[in-house]
């Protein structure tokens, strides 16, 4: 574990949906991320003359002033936006410090990262080369095909759903790209990278709370674990310490 946190780079397509977040619904929240505000034709218009999206830059007085606020002791630089994720986690692994041990892919969708279980994350990567927070799938998994019918009940032990942080080796991160790019290979998360060069990632058992807001209902529901953050440490000193403990990061800051 490094003894200070790797150079933070904030990747612009993720943390576009931030832009309007304390003002708006998660509804338009959702509609504003700039995946889902753009056509296809459109983004790939952009993708070939290279613009930004017109919002890039608003976000970023937002981001400097919960680091201010939060009292988080951590230099910050921004990349560029990219088309997709890889794209966007790309430009940010061009930016960062030479020196840095790991890099650690975050959703902004998921805000309520507990510390605890970003630390254990790190430390596997550290240890195995990549790792990524998970937790055991509870419901039954079934493959459908295109006309709604059941294609076959997946085996519902040893699955698990993957979440952020993704932490991978830089050095890793380097060579898995060279082979994506090569190959014209899309991830939808960032550790596939790392699979698909057939190397292993770990699964680090992370929190169901560490949800990903995506509809109006995950918005609620996040509303609602914050919430019952805030009253445990209104409580009094002993709940509040363990509160603060399986807190959010950052928030525990502001309690
Ligand atoms: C990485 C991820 O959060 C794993 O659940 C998910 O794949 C991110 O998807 P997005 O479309 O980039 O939000």
């Amino acid at each position: 574990m490094p003894d200070r946190a790797p150079r933070s780079v904030v990747a612009e397509e993720k943390q576009s949906s931030l832009h309007r977040q304390p003002h708006s619904t998660a509804y338009e929240w959702h509609c504003s991320t700039r995946k889902r505000q753009l056509s296809a034709p459109s983004r790939r218009r952009r993708q070939a003359n290279g613009s930004q999206h017109p919002q890039a830059n608003d976000y970023r007085p937002l981001f400097m002033e919960h680091y201010i606020t939060a009292a988080i002791d951590c230099p910050i630089c921004f990349a560029q936006p990219g088309i997709e994720r890889q794209d966007s986690v790309y430009n940010g692994l061009q930016a960062i410090s030479s020196s840095a041990k790991l890099v650690a892919v975050h959703d902004s969708a998921r805000p309520l990262i507990m510390e605890d279980d970003a630390r254990r994350c790190m430390h596997d990567a550290l240890r195995v080369g990549a790792a990524v927070l998970g937790v055991a799938v509870k419901p039954t998994i079934k493959q459908v095909d295109a006309l709604g019918n059941v294609v076959q009940t997946l085996e519902r032990a040893g699955l698990w759903e993957v979440q952020t942080p993704q932490v991978i080796r830089p050095a890793l991160l380097r060579e898995g790209f060279q082979m994506v790019r090569s190959n014209h290979l899309a991830v939808t998360d960032d550790v596939s990278i790392i699979e698909a060069m057939g190397l292993p990632v770990h699964v680090t058992k992370g929190s169901y709370s560490n949800i990903k807001v995506t509809t109006p209902d995950d918005m609620m529901v996040a509303e609602n674990l914050l919430s019952q953050q805030r009253a445990a440490a209104i409580q009094g000193p002993h709940l509040a310490a363990s509160a603060a403990e399986r807190s959010p990061v950052g928030l525990s800051a502001k309690l």
